[in-house]
């Protein structure tokens, strides 16, 4: 019988079956933030085991809130740098360097096909995208994937979807994962892997993928997972040529990981893309969605784009395609947090920064900040945000706030107009 992915990486990595059904994974990236590490450090240093497994493998930002907003927070990084430089974590990124850790770990190319990754944050699904299985655990699983670099998961199931045909115009990677949590609701793939095929997932950018994994736990999805095809070669070449021959090469060996046809499958999802429009949520879960034509003309008072989802520079061309020229709404006032440096450099040579600016943007420095309703946009209460995040909990971005998730497309063009508005007026 065939395998899924998950299948063939929890067989690549096991190390122990302490129970049938529970499988201990050998870890291959070990991803850490100031928010969760620092409660497993100070737990580590108090059982008197401040050690690390492999320095190599283990890589750290401090990007919830930073640069620190208070003694709190400046508290929390101060614990995650110490700790980098006692134990001599080269991949650390503090201020300057750092960016939202689910954007900037894999541009800097630290996650590969086949990879088992864990961190302390729910959206670590997000890098599935190439291919691995990568899931958001808990403290006592970071402590003992920092000293031990093994993590215990149950076996998952796995759900297929299959996304049939291309995107319609306006219609992005964030209106399809949207569409499937409004489908399937938020418990439909609780401790499942999401496994996503079909040709519009083969016609996404990497960039697309990692917006699509990242919300697979709003669907309760362990991880979200796409195949390794050329795109991911492509997209990690800088950081492999010396180890592949060819990038035909690298393909043949990350194409292992590739479920094989035959895989068994909890479910089969088929969604037709003819059928898909721009969507949005409302209320306060992410399953709660209406399509654009339902919602269009809901006030909002700020419009939000960035995060782990959506602050990708893919992200910022298409919002600045349909700013540009325009300004924002008197009555809204917006603001943009390229997810990472590299990204927000790359939107100031290509004149992104200038078209939001001149629409009346504020920017910010890369920061999940608003995204938690920590800093750089904390919402009033009674105020609405259209926001490119992932999370509309109940005063997610501040007390007595709500948030509208929708695509950087929408976000823009509801930046015009000051109300929730259909981006493809705007293409
Ligand atoms: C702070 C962190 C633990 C949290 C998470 O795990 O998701 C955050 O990133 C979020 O999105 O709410
Ligand atoms: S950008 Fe938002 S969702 Fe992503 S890791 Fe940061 S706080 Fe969590």
């Amino acid at each position: 019988m065939g395998k899924t992915t998950a299948e063939k990486i929890f067989e690549a990595h096991l190390v122990d079956e302490p129970f049938p059904g529970t499988k201990v994974l050998r870890l291959d990236v070990v991803l850490c933030h100031e928010i969760t590490t620092p409660i497993a450090i100070d737990d580590l240093i108090r059982r008197n085991k401040d050690r690390v497994f492999d320095v190599s493998k283990i890589k750290a930002v401090i990007d919830h809130v930073t640069p620190s907003k208070d003694t709190k927070t400046a508290t929390q990084a101060k614990i995650l740098r110490d700790w980098a430089r006692r134990h001599g974590i080269k991949d650390f990124f503090d201020v300057g360097a750092n960016g939202v850790c689910h954007a900037l770990f894999p541009e800097r190319g630290f996650i590969r096909p086949g990879n088992t990754v864990i961190m302390g944050d729910s959206h670590t699904c997000t890098h599935g995208a190439f291919g691995a299985f990568a899931a958001g655990i808990g403290t006592t699983d970071l402590e003992v994937g920092i000293l031990k670099g093994v993590c215990a998961f149950r076996q998952p199931k796995t759900i297929r979807f299959n996304i049939n045909g291309q995107l319609p115009a306006g219609v992005y990677a964030k209106d399809v994962i949207l569409h499937i949590i409004g489908q399937i609701g938020v418990n439909g793939a609780t401790d499942r892997v999401m496994e996503f095929h079909g040709p519009a997932i083969d016609a996404m950018s990497m960039e697309s993928r990692m917006t699509l994994c990242n919300m697979a736990i709003e669907a309760g999805g362990t991880s979200g997972i796409c195949m390794p095809d050329m795109t991911t070669v492509e997209y990690l070449w800088p950081f492999i040529q010396n180890e592949f021959a060819s990038k035909e090469a690298a393909l043949a060996e990350y194409s292992k990981w590739v479920a094989d046809a035959d895989a068994e499958y909890e479910k089969v999802i088929e969604i037709d893309t003819a059928t898909l429009q721009p969507t949005v949520t409302f209320g306060y879960k992410p399953d709660q969605v209406k399509t654009i034509s339902e919602i269009a003309g809901t006030p909002v008072d700020q419009i939000y784009l960035g995060s782990c989802t959506n602050g990708r520079i893919e992200d910022l061309r298409i919002a600045a395609q349909i700013l540009k020229g325009h300004k924002l709404a008197s009555t809204v006032r917006g603001i943009l947090s390229p997810a990472t440096p590299k990204v927000y450099q790359e939107a100031l040579k290509e004149g992104l920064i200038d078209i939001f600016m001149e629409a009346g943007f504020c920017v910010t420095n890369p920061t999940c900040g608003a995204c938690l309703g920590m800093s750089n946009g904390v919402l009033a209460e009674g105020e609405v945000c259209a926001s490119t995040t992932n999370r509309n909990f109940m005063g997610r971005m501040g007390k007595g706030g709500m948030v509208h998730l929708m695509s950087p497309a929408t976000a823009a063009a509801t930046a015009i107009e000051g109300k929730i508005a259909d981006p493809r007026k705007y293409l």
